[in-house]
């Protein structure tokens, strides 16, 4: 009987470790001998959004990047630890980064489509991954791309015109459509609606509500409102370090650590 609460106790996390989408163990980032993220542990949850915050320089976009490996593309940046994707080692020699990102799309902040038109936007991922035989195949993933990012009804007709002649938002829709579709099951969003405005914002976050029925959603975000309207899960970043992950209804009410508490009642940041 004096087991009972150590074996239920085991039995629930390792419950909830199984949920995990991704999972992070004792992950450091170093740029040179700044060590940028410390020790930080966290299980994300499928088709869920959840959302990093905390102070300018606390580690949010840094760590997000560990998470499709983009960090890999910084010279001086080295990360140790532990990361995995349905239980897969995303580190592990044998897997290929590129192939790692079609399944692990990001979005950024200022929205960057290709100077190509809308529908070649869309297509160069999955023309480089081979998922389409013939054209009629190719315009199937277009459209249906461009419908999941709430985008089809208003570019239909011109497909053929550039992707930066589309307003902001619309351009940042269109890197979400890109993003979608070479079929990736997280979707990383570092700040994407810094550079909207609000009515674009808005449609922005109506757009990541509907994915997250499919898609695993990691946000990275200055506003603590949107992390609030978007978002099921919080993790509180700082100097660094994740101080508090929590679901976002609590976090935003009664926060288990002061420095949340700081942080969103704009004591510091
Ligand atoms: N390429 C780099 N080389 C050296 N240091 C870096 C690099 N990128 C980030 N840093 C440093 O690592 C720390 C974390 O930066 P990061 O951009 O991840 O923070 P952040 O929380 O996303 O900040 P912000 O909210 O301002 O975007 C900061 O001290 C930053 O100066």
């Amino acid at each position: 009987m004096s087991n009972m609460p150590t074996t239920m106790t085991t039995t629930t996390k390792a419950a909830t470790m199984n949920e995990s989408k991704i999972s992070a163990r004792k992950v450091q980032v170093f740029y040179g001998d700044k060590h940028a993220i410390k020790d930080v542990e966290i299980e994300i949850p499928p088709r869920s959004v959840t959302a990093f915050i905390g102070p300018s320089g606390c580690g949010k976009s840094t760590f997000l990047r560990c998470l499709n490996r983009m960090n890999d593309t910084i010279a001086n940046c080295r990360v140790e630890g532990h990361i995995s994707i349905d239980g897969e080692n995303i580190y592990d020699p044998k897997v290929d980064p590129v192939q790692l990102r079609a399944k692990v799309g990001m979005v950024f902040q200022k929205p960057n489509p290709f100077p190509k038109s809308i529908y070649e936007n869309v297509a160069y991922g999955p023309r480089i991954h081979g998922l389409a035989r013939k054209k009629s195949d190719m315009d199937d993933i277009v459209a249906s791309a461009l419908q999941k990012a709430g985008l089809w009804n208003e570019v239909k007709d011109r497909l053929d015109a550039p992707g930066t002649g589309l307003s902001g938002g619309q351009q940042q829709r269109l890197c979400i459509a890109r993003a979608v579709a070479v079929s990736p099951e997280v979707i990383l969003m570092d700040e994407p609606c810094s550079a909207l405005d609000p009515i674009a914002t808005a449609k922005v976050e109506e757009l990541i509500h509907e994915l997250r029925a499919n898609y695993t959603i990691v946000i990275v975000t200055h506003s603590m409102q949107q992390a609030a309207r978007v978002s099921q899960r919080t993790a509180m970043f700082h100097l660094g370090e994740l101080v508090e992950e929590n679901d976002t209804d609590k976090m935003f009410t009664n926060p288990d650590d002061q420095r949340t508490q700081d942080y969103i009642m704009g004591r510091f940041g």
